[in-house]
């Protein structure tokens, strides 16, 4: 299934309805700070299944608690609709 880049004005629009999330480095980007190493790694656990669901996995770093993620669609070279479907199903862990 080809999957499109995003425009900037369509990456505008998706990200008003994601208020925690912007764009770093061109990609979709939400931090999250958890008390410790294994509630942020509990965390990860749950995100790692929802990308083997959708088949679309993030680019991410853990120190301790905190977990920086980006989301980026390399099949389509930028921000495609399949971003914003992960960034959602993260939203409502
Ligand atoms: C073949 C398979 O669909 C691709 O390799 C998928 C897997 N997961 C992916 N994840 C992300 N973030 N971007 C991709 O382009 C991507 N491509």
């Amino acid at each position: 299934m080809p999957v499109e880049r995003l425009s900037a004005a369509q990456i505008e629009q998706g990200l008003e309805e994601l208020p925690e999330w912007g764009l770093d480095q061109r990609k979709l980007y939400r931090h999250f700070v958890f008390p410790t190493f294994i509630e942020a790694w509990g965390f990860m656990s749950e995100v790692a299944l929802l990308a083997e669901t959708q088949n679309h996995h993030p680019e991410w770093t853990n120190v301790y608690g905190r977990v920086e993620i980006y989301l980026t669609t390399h099949d389509a070279g930028g921000i495609s609709e399949r971003d914003f479907r992960l960034a959602r199903a993260i939203d409502l862990l």
